[in-house]
């Protein structure tokens, strides 16, 4: 490995020689050798170019940055957003809980990136774009940090997770329409209880899923406010009158999103309740989910000796020693997702309930655990449905055997000849291993006629088909 020796306020330090960051970011990659896989999220970096971009702009509008110096940070920034910098964003989560180090980091490549596109040599001479003075001018990572986890949580959530669940909630509603006629068992405390058609069944999924999107909606208003302007404590020290508000403007032009700036800067730096909040929902979902999918999977178990109502695509052999096995193994991704989420809602509400005085310092750990639950979401959504939900079919012979077995369609006898005797018909049926129909006939208690007549398992099923 080649070096060249950069220099912060610390001294100097030597840097990879082939690389743009500088001091600041080398620093964190030493001092930190925690958890190597865990870098800093792509999104977290992206929405850094956004912000960076979009300050430089309203910099130079309010007449302290060159157009020069703006024009080349923003030709940076977009090779950032283009993926070409990849590989110079090294940092981990687990460093600064301000997220100093990986916007230095930034800020370094900028100004490094810069002075290479004036065609000038890596590490010789001074930058032009100094990365504070210039970069990060108007800006504290105080300010930058939670504007970045606010524009890459909300891209993520209106991109993919919004999309993911939809997709899913659709194809969960064709199966209402396909199944509504299908009558079969409903399980209550997971014991045999009156009937239902799988249609209303999978209609309790869509409107689940139809709450969960609501409550995601719902908290995107405040997910959309941007601390950037607060800078160190919130007060907005060494920025230029009205920057705030035009520096929100132009991240809502660059990203096309309805960011504006946040009403209460103090807030916006030290507590992050608009991500508890948006992970709150995408907890609701998670449970949803997990709820969703166990259904579905003991729906489908079996094939011979489990509930077996539904059959659920044949994806993969399942087993490495029980030849011809095969497991819901969708089910067991998106069951393990809505674990992962669960808990990072405990990880996101510990954090987010450490804000002290004027910062939050677990802004990296908030930022990567919400994003991974957005990103797992909207993704197991559309993996559950292209491999498993679209294809569901009932098993019609398996819901009808455990229909016509079931003692609960005795309740449909209550207002002919009252619980007492219908719980009488239920006990003797289950006791003598007999039919509800052959127990009430040696009870006395109605005719073969009257049985025909008021024990309709599709005449159970209430108006809501
Ligand atoms: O990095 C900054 O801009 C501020 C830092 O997080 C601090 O408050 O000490």
């Amino acid at each position: 490995m080649t070096y060249r020796v950069e220099h912060d306020t610390m001294g100097e330090v030597k840097v990879p020689a082939d690389k743009y960051w500088g001091a600041q970011t080398e620093r964190s990659r030493n001092n930190f050798k925690i958890g190597p896989e865990a870098s800093m999220p792509k999104e977290i970096i992206e929405a850094f170019a956004y912000l960076k971009k979009a300050a430089a702009f309203t910099n130079t509008d309010s007449g302290i940055l060159s157009a020069e110096k703006r024009d080349l940070i923003a030709q940076v920034c977009d090779e950032i957003l283009e993926g070409k910098l990849a590989s110079e964003f090294p940092l981990v989560i687990w460093q600064t809980g301000s997220g100093t180090q990986s916007n230095m980091n930034v800020n370094e490549v900028i100004a490094n990136r810069s002075h290479v596109l004036q065609g000038n040599k890596l590490g010789e001479g001074t930058t032009f774009v100094h990365p504070n003075d210039d970069v990060n001018k108007s800006q504290s990572s105080n300010d930058t940090y939670p504007t970045a986890m606010h524009i890459a949580a909300y891209k993520m959530v209106s991109e993919v997770t919004i999309p993911g669940v939809e997709k899913l909630r659709d194809a969960l509603q064709l199966k209402v329409e396909k199944f509504k006629d299908v009558v079969k068992i409903g399980r209550t405390h997971l014991m045999d209880a009156t009937p239902l058609t799988l249609g209303q069944e999978f209609s309790g999924y869509v409107s689940q899923l139809n709450h969960g999107l609501k409550a995601l909606r719902n908290t995107l208003d405040h997910l959309s406010e941007l601390a950037l302007g607060g800078t160190a404590v919130g007060t907005g020290i060494n920025t230029p009158k009205g920057y705030d508000v035009k520096v929100a403007d132009y991240i809502a032009k660059f990203t096309g999103l309805p960011f504006v700036t946040a009403e209460n800067k103090f807030e916006a730096l030290a507590a992050h309740d608009a991500i508890v909040e948006t992970h709150g929902a995408l907890k609701q979902i998670a449970v949803s989910l997990m709820k969703i999918a166990n259904d579905i999977r003991l729906l489908a178990s079996g094939p011979r000796s489990g509930i077996g109502e539904i059959h659920i695509p044949d994806n993969e052999p399942g087993s490495s020693i029980m030849p011809g096995k095969v497991n819901p193994t969708q089910n067991e991704a998106v069951t393990m997702v809505a674990a992962q989420v669960m808990g990072n809602d405990v990880t996101i509400s510990i954090a987010g309930s450490n804000g002290h005085y004027e910062l939050n310092v677990f802004k990296p750990v908030m930022a990567a655990n919400f994003l991974q639950s957005a990103r797992l979401i909207g993704d197991a959504c559309v993996s559950f449905t292209d491999n498993c939900a679209s294809g569901i079919e009932p098993n019609y012979e398996g819901i009808k055997k455990h229909l016509e077995n079931s003692l609960m369609l005795v309740t449909a006898l209550n207002p002919h000849i009252g619980y007492e005797n219908a719980a009488k018909i239920a006990k003797k049926a289950l006791k003598e291993n007999k039919s509800l129909r052959e127990a009430a006939l040696d009870l006395g208690l109605l005719t073969n006629e009257q049985f025909d007549q008021w024990v309709r398992p599709e005449d159970m099923i209430g108006g809501l088909k």
